[in-house]
């Protein structure tokens, strides 16, 4: 079995490592999904480290039975994009879902079987730049595998294939649920306290409050995680080896700083449902969630009160 087509739903920060990569490979058609207006600007090319990439621009019947389709969406997209996946997944198609959060396979495996769902998670810090920018070099990159044994399965061993000689950064995992569930951890500790003080994230290590905070969303992910049956003790922890700056903004603030919805649903919102449904309380998860949230209405401008706002609210 070979890979002869791959199409990326999500041509932004993630799809851009991956166009990047694929790019290289002879014999391989690519496409980006798109359609109307952002058809057409993906057809003007993508930048990406400074070098412009044309991959075919397709809407989802023409991506119909593509070999790997990877999702690479911000959460409020997923949901109503998945027309457009059930559209692209043929007999023959394997999805790879790179989106950060621990339900996206689930969601996506709901419209098109499971049986199409290679889990997987990416581990990259791309950005909107001057197009998108990432240091390939530094990239821990692209971790995938099945669920269940066999774990050098046909499709693991055809993804192995393609991804060889790319540039990209990928390893395979036998503990892949945990491995997602490892880098959902860093995500909800490390994202989410600093995006609320707007610091770098180094504040972990210079405030024991912020520390304490960290620690209070730990404990109830790594509760919930040992109730789903979830062994985090089987991966490596997964802030090991990638040495991160004092000022380094991951990206539930950088899309406060720039005034974009973060993905707290996909964060604490999804802890604050699987706490409800085992019976495990989330207090931090759900003073965080609504801070955040209220972060997006602050951008939004909800709260740009003037002095000649007469309306009264509370009592002095
Ligand atoms: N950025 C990073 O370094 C990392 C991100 N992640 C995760 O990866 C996921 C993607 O993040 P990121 O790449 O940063 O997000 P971006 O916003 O950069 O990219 C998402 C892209 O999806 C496109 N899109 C939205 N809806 C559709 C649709 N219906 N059809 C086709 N394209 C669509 C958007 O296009 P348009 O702009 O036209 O709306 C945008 O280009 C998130 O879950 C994130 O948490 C994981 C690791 C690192
Ligand atoms: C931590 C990082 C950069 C790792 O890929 C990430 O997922 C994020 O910023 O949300």
């Amino acid at each position: 079995m070979k890979i002869n087509s791959v199409a990326i739903l999500g041509a932004g920060a993630v799809g851009s490592y991956m166009i990047w990569g694929l790019s290289s490979k002879k014999d391989l058609r690519l496409g980006v999904i798109g359609e109307g207006k952002r058809a057409k600007r993906l057809k003007q090319g993508c930048f990406i480290n400074d070098q412009m990439y044309y991959p075919e621009v397709w809407t989802s019947q023409e991506a119909h039975n593509v070999d790997l389709l990877i999702v690479s969406l911000k959460y409020g997209a997923l949901k109503p994009a998945l027309d457009s996946i059930k559209t692209i997944v043929g007999k023959n198609t394997t999805v790879m879902s790179l989106m950060n959060g621990v339900d996206s396979e689930e969601i996506i495996g709901e419209v098109v079987g499971n049986e199409h769902v290679l889990p997987a998670l990416i581990k990259v810090a791309s950005r909107k730049e001057n197009g998108y920018r990432f240091d390939s070099e530094t990239t821990i990159g692209i971790v995938f595998g099945e669920k269940q044994a066999p774990f050098q399965s046909e499709r693991v061993q055809t993804i192995e294939n393609l991804f060889e000689n790319t540039g990209l950064h990928y390893r395979t995992s036998e503990f892949i649920q945990e491995e997602i569930w490892s880098k959902f951890r860093l995500n909800v500790c490390n994202n989410l306290p600093q995006a609320i003080l707007g610091v770098g994230v180094g504040c972990y290590q210079d405030s024991k409050h912020m520390k304490f905070i960290q620690e209070g969303l730990r404990q109830e992910l790594e509760a919930i995680a040992c109730a789903k049956g979830i062994d985090l003790s089987k991966v490596a922890s997964s802030t090991r080896g990638s040495a991160v700056p004092a000022w380094a903004h991951y990206s539930t603030l950088q899309d406060l700083d720039a005034k974009r919805p973060t993905e707290i649903d996909m964060f604490s919102g999804t802890l604050i449902k699987m706490g409800k449904d085992l019976g495990i309380p989330t207090p931090y998860n759900k003073y965080t969630y609504h801070l955040i949230k209220a972060l997006e209405e602050k951008n939004e401008g909800l709260f740009d009160y003037d002095q000649n706002d007469s309306r009264e609210t509370c009592a002095k």
